[in-house]
């Protein structure tokens, strides 16, 4: 109220970092390019480290193999600075890995970023008391689980796989974090089938990606 008449507090400053911000946003874009760059030369190294293998594990499935990426480590190392890079100011507190590829990459993700672990398990692996969601998935349907405790109401959470096809997996894991009262930012993967359409499943939970696949798996 009266705020019409007077310079909102700081105006002056605010034209200096206007004029700043100008030069600044030169080196930005430059900055931005360079690093645009830098992101798509090395997620081209990660995608030629994948390796696709027709007709696993049953026939018509094109199997998008991340184990040969884990052979050569600039691109594993690649892959997790990615990540690392992209969550590295957003608050995340726990990185959920789903069994058994979001074990590859989850941890070191979580370490970087001084969060939890928190693994989601195929059923009965987990000892404690869990909670768990069923899902469908590309081929046939499993359950995940997750122990009772891991995530906390005021958690915020990023689900790491290695990959998404229909989202089932995914989808069963947000649910079982956000049944745990944690909020779910992000989930996380190295590829992503498109033709498959998780991410229709996902809703509007944002789904980052580093490589997409040309064909539906
Ligand atoms: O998007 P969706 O259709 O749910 O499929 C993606 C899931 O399928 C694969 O795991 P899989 O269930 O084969 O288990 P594994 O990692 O234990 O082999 C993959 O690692 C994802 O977790
Ligand atoms: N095509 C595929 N390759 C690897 N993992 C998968 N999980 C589901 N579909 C897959």
């Amino acid at each position: 109220a009266g705020g019409g008449a007077r310079a909102p507090a700081g105006s002056s400053s605010t034209v200096r970092l206007g004029f700043l911000g100008g030069k600044r946003r030169l080196g930005a874009v430059v900055a931005m390019a360079a690093a645009g760059a830098d992101f798509d030369a090395r997620v081209a190294r990660i995608a030629s480290t994948i390796r696709v293998i027709p007709d696993f594990p049953k026939p018509g499935i094109m199997f998008q193999d991340i184990t040969t990426m884990l052979l050569n480590p600039e691109a594993f190392r690649d892959t997790i600075d990615l990540f690392v890079e992209r969550y590295k100011d957003k608050g995340i507190t726990v990185i959920a890995g789903v069994e058994a590829r979001g074990f590859i990459f989850g941890p070191t993700i979580a370490l970087a970023l001084n969060a939890k672990f928190i693994p989601l398990r195929k059923p009965k692996k987990l000892p404690g008391e869990v909670i768990s969601e069923e899902y469908s998935l590309e081929y046939g349907t499993d359950k995940i689980e997750m122990h009772v405790g891991a995530v906390e109401p005021n958690d915020r959470a990023v689900v790491v796989d290695d990959l998404i096809a229909t989202g089932g997996t995914l989808c069963a894991a947000v649910k079982l974090i956000e049944r745990a009262g944690a909020e779910v930012v992000e989930c996380a993967c190295v590829i992503e089938l498109p033709e498959l359409k998780g991410r229709d499943k996902l809703g509007n939970k944002p789904v980052f990606v580093l490589v997409k696949a040309d064909e539906a798996g």
